[in-house]
């Protein structure tokens, strides 16, 4: 028998008291895929993530991991398998971009240890995977948005999960930070047979980066497949309203990579849709 997939979701359904945003979610992942999750503002993408990670209460369904319910597995358990990467944001004290990465390694310390050396040696590694080590000493508030982003990439390495949920890691950063980051990511699901959940809002990040995607519809619902069957013009034209073309543009690796470009009509993108 084949063992159980890394991530299985089942029939989810997710919202907030009284009020259900998602329901009938299912895909499930395997070590070593990348999964962006695409799609329009306010369809429930967050809430999604919220779930998975279970700071949002399921309002049914499932959530297995290595065929095992999450339902009632304390933090600590969670933290050894699940990573967080959220938006970078500036905290309010000047810690030190290694006393950062190390905080990664809470869920395998013992209550109210110290970080041991083999916790630190583990921090400067992560730093080191991802170019980053010569930020160690710097204040995590005097780094650049992009280098903040990949030493919160990096604390979320040293807690050595199975499965990074990011949420929108590419966000507020300039085009060659969005490069390297997507690209360090890249690596690591590659190298490492991590698996990767992330959301973007741009959907050749999908089309270059992912080896699946899922996609929320305007109606709710959730397609998911290789890049190319989902990303497609209609799915583009329904879900963010605008008139696209699907250019093939081979990339190392990806023969069959397409880059999402204007069409023919772009007027007929302006303007919400209901
Ligand atoms: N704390 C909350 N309580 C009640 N409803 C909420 C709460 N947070 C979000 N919502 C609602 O849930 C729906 C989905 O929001 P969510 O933030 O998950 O969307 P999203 O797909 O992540 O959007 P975006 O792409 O704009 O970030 C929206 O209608 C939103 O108003």
């Amino acid at each position: 028998m084949s063992p159980p997939p890394l991530l299985a979701v089942t029939d989810l359904a997710c919202g907030y008291r009284g009020r259900r945003v998602l329901g009938g979610i299912g895909f499930t992942l395997a070590a070593g895929d990348l999964l962006c999750l695409l799609g329009p503002n306010g369809i429930g993408k967050t809430t999604l993530f919220k779930t998975l990670l279970r700071l949002l209460p399921r309002l049914g369904g499932e959530i297995r991991l290595n065929g095992r319910d999450v339902a009632g597995w304390t933090a600590k358990r969670f933290a050894a398998v699940v990573g967080y990467v959220p938006q970078a944001h500036v905290p309010p004290f000047p810690f030190s971009v290694s006393d950062v990465v190390v905080l990664g390694r809470v869920a395998h310390m013992g209550a109210f240890a110290a970080p041991s050396r083999a916790d630190r040696l583990i921090a400067t590694q992560a730093l080191d995977l991802l170019g980053a080590r010569h930020l160690a000493e710097e204040p995590y508030t005097e780094i650049s948005g992009g280098e903040r982003q990949l030493v919160l990439i990096a604390r979320a390495l040293a807690q050595s999960p199975s499965l990074l949920i990011m949420d929108e890691p590419t966000a507020n950063l300039d085009f060659g930070n969005q490069l390297r980051v997507l690209g360090h990511i890249r690596k690591l699901v590659e190298d490492s047979g991590l698996a990767v959940v992330m959301t973007t809002h741009d959907p050749n990040h999908a089309l270059h980066h992912a080896t699946r995607v899922a996609a929320l519809g305007r109606d709710g619902r959730l397609a998911v497949g290789a890049p190319t069957e989902v990303v497609s013009a209609a799915f583009l034209r329904e879900t963010y309203g605008v008139s696209c073309r699907l250019a093939p543009t081979p990339l190392p690796g990806r023969p069959e990579a397409r880059t999402c470009l204007p069409g023919d009509d772009p007027v007929e993108s302006l303007g919400p849709r209901g």
